[in-house]
């Protein structure tokens, strides 16, 4: 079934090309990997990429990445299928995710967040061998600000990711070209379209991120008394003012000489 291309997918594409070009997240002969988990997410991002692609100025490429963690019952073959479908290049890695984390995870730490860095790991082999210079990730506006709000409420700093980012390893560059679309409205494009939604099967599926979970109610109560919330929180992402911050890093509060590190 092709993409419904009405004005919710406009509206998508609009946004998305905007974050593309704000900041300067695809450039000229890019060939880049796009993580397709088998979630609404990533597949909205494949298919806003590739129509933007082909209208676009400059020249790039995509190919679709799965890594299968390998927990019985994950239906990659749906993903296959639905990327078979729609034409897209792609690859799918299987991968020992699962008995890894059965192996080595530590009594107390978080089952989810160990199996996104090994996949993160094994995305970034994959984009290596695959002759990618970037990486693609689903996150969008609510995913930035949720984590803006857990870092400061349980973390203690002021942060939340990145729209493009050079990996630590210093040769990918992570780019999140859904940053400034809503999740609710990627709800509605990923059922209207019909996507194959693909759960990752793993033990833990369903026991939500309770700390998540809570920001996300949190955004919606204020957001039902403030509808522009979720877009003044994105904006602040990029309105820093550090002369009203207390970072003696970023200002220079201490005589000289007693001073740490600035940043
Ligand atoms: N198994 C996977 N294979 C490839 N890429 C993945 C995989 N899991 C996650 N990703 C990538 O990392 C992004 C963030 O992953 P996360 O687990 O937070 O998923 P999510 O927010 O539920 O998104 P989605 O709806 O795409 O699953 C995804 O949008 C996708 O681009």
């Amino acid at each position: 079934m092709p993409i419904i291309e009405d004005q919710l997918f406009r509206r998508i594409k609009k946004q998305t090309g905007q974050a593309i070009g704000d900041f300067n997240l695809i450039e000229e002969g890019d060939r880049i990997a796009v993580g397709i988990s088998g979630g609404k997410d990533s597949y909205t991002l494949l298919h806003i990429l590739d129509s933007l692609r082909r209208r676009a100025p400059i020249r790039y490429e995509l190919v679709a990445v799965n890594v299968d963690p390998g927990f019985p019952g994950y239906r990659k073959d749906h993903i296959e299928a639905h990327l078979r479908e729609h034409g897209f290049t792609y690859h799918l890695e299987s991968t020992d995710c699962s008995a890894i984390i059965d192996a080595k995870l530590r009594p107390g730490s978080s089952y989810c967040a160990f199996c996104a860095r090994l996949r993160r790991g094994v995305l970034y082999t994959v984009a290596d061998r695959l002759g990618c210079n970037k990486l693609a990730l689903g996150h969008h506006l609510d995913d930035f600000i949720e984590t803006l709000l857990l870092n400061q409420f349980y973390i203690g700093t002021l942060a939340a990711m990145s729209p493009r980012l050079l990996a630590d390893n210093g040769r990918h560059t992570v780019i999140r070209p859904l940053v400034y679309v809503e999740e609710a409205r990627i709800v509605e494009f990923s059922e209207r379209n019909a996507f194959p939604i693909v759960c990752c099967s793993c033990p833990v599926v369903g026991a939500a991120d309770q700390k998540r979970q809570r920001m996300k109610q949190l955004i919606s109560e204020l957001a039902e008394e403030n509808p522009q919330l979720r877009r003044s929180l994105i904006g602040a992402l990029g309105n820093v003012q550090p002369r009203h911050l207390m970072d003696p890093r970023l200002t220079p509060f201490a005589p000289l000489g007693k001073r740490p590190d600035m940043v």
